[in-house]
């Protein structure tokens, strides 16, 4: 079953509001400003961000430390309650989370006690049962045949976060929020995971979220890479990735990449080098 003909999983809140073309997935950020600890230090992480993300569109979100990245995807997820502002997916406020929004950091969230069939079907067990055969399936998929009675820790890092990703898809979720999941990887096995997740997500056309330092990560992924500015963070330059798909790793040495590569970078540098000011000045 697509996530289109899906129901919602809880009655009691109102399902996704496909878009005209019957799409889901729709994340409107209007206006969303985060203070953490307002009566004390008050940090001012996010200011007034607009950001309109379509349904089954992968945006890459880049920008330098500190901007509040994590903190407008921990808004999306539900985690976090704005300051002022809202956070809409598929036109409606989110109040809290929901499987249908899928979160992956860089550290996974595998529980080291369930074998990795356990953790692929802990999700549709809280929420809407097991199917036969799935979990399987998508580790089958995930490269991790014959894993299904695994611990985490007989893993290696890259299998811990093909584990990771199979949890995430195994709620079926609209949306994927990545938090700098391959950032701990090593090279190759960064490579295979983004080849794998560009595979599951031309196919499945979720809306992916992905916040990363790379630049040419977020290039070869994305179709639009939102740039923040420093903190307090909003939306300082949006790049249209306009590089044919499928994308493979060799792109990255076309000029069309470079000059991509290029833009991102000096506006990048630019708000960088703010934030190491804002640092200093205290
Ligand atoms: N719970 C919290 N309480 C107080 N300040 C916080 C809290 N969480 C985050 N911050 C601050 O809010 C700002 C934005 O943090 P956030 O983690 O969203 O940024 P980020 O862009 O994801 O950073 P990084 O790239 O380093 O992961 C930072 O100055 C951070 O120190």
């Amino acid at each position: 079953m697509s996530k289109h003909d899906s129901p919602t999983d809880d009655p009691t809140t109102a399902g996704p509001t496909p878009d005209s073309t019957g799409k889901t997935g729709a994340i409107d950020i209007n206006d969303l400003s985060k203070i953490y600890d307002p009566e004390g230090e008050r940090v001012v992480a996010v200011e007034g961000m607009d950001l309109d993300v379509e349904a089954e569109e992968f945006v890459a979100l880049l920008g330098p430390s500190g901007c509040g990245k994590s903190t407008v995807m921990e808004c999306i997820a539900g985690y976090l309650e704005p300051t002022d502002g809202e956070v809409l997916v598929d036109g409606n406020t989110i109040s809290e989370p929901d499987p249908k929004r899928g979160v992956v950091f860089q550290e996974n969230r595998l529980f080291p006690w369930k074998t990795i069939k356990e953790n692929v079907e802990f999700g549709p067990r809280m929420h809407k049962g097991v199917e036969e055969g799935r979990a399987e399936s998508i580790l089958d998929e995930m490269g991790l045949d014959g894993f299904e009675a695994s611990y985490p820790s007989g893993l290696s890092g890259g299998m811990q976060q093909r584990a990771e990703l199979a949890r995430l898809l195994a709620n079926d979720p609209a949306i994927m929020l990545m938090d700098e999941p391959f950032s701990a990887l090593d090279a190759l096995t960064k490579e295979i995971m983004q080849k794998k997740l560009l595979e599951v997500w031309e196919r499945d056309n979720r809306t992916v979220l992905f916040i990363t330092h790379d630049v040419e990560e977020a290039i070869l992924l994305a179709d639009r890479v939102v740039i923040m500015t420093a903190r307090p963070g909003q939306v300082k330059d949006v790049i249209d990735v306009d590089i044919e798909r499928p994308r493979d790793p060799e792109v990255v040495t076309t000029d069309r990449f470079t000059e991509l590569r290029e833009r991102a970078l000096s506006v990048i540098r630019e708000e960088a080098q703010r934030a190491l000011e804002q640092e200093e000045g205290g």
